[in-house]
């Protein structure tokens, strides 16, 4: 379960507004763009840790539901999934969409 998943401490490529590449070149944020390729490696790394945490956290929902199931409890627990839409809601409607997704991939296959 304490597997190394490596890349933070982040590069200094965030926080550089103001700044320039060599050739002097930034973007409208302020963003040199030589930092691009830097920021994208970020991007993939985050990317693939959220995929990992999203299927872990599947797993783990569908456990916890097949057990109550089997001892005869119900497969929704509405308190809870209030909870998980609560978690998301500073991201606005997408964070909504997110919860929904999570709750989803927490049914399963059957539970689409
Ligand atoms: C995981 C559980 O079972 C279901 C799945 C939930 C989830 O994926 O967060 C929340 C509540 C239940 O509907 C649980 O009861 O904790």
């Amino acid at each position: 379960m304490s597997e190394e998943h490596d890349m933070p401490p982040t590069t200094s490529a965030n926080d550089t507004t103001g700044t320039t590449d060599a050739a002097g070149t930034e973007d409208t944020a302020g963003t040199p763009v030589d930092d691009i390729a830097e920021l994208r490696k970020e991007i993939d790394w985050l990317d693939t840790e959220i995929l990992r945490l999203v299927k872990r956290r599947a797993e783990v929902s569908q456990t916890i539901g097949a057990t109550r199931m089997a001892a005869g409890g119900t497969r929704i627990v509405v308190n809870r999934e209030m909870d998980v839409l609560a978690r998301y809601r500073d991201l606005g409607p997408e964070g909504r969409k997110i919860a929904m997704a999570l709750l989803a991939l927490g049914r399963g296959p059957l539970g689409r």
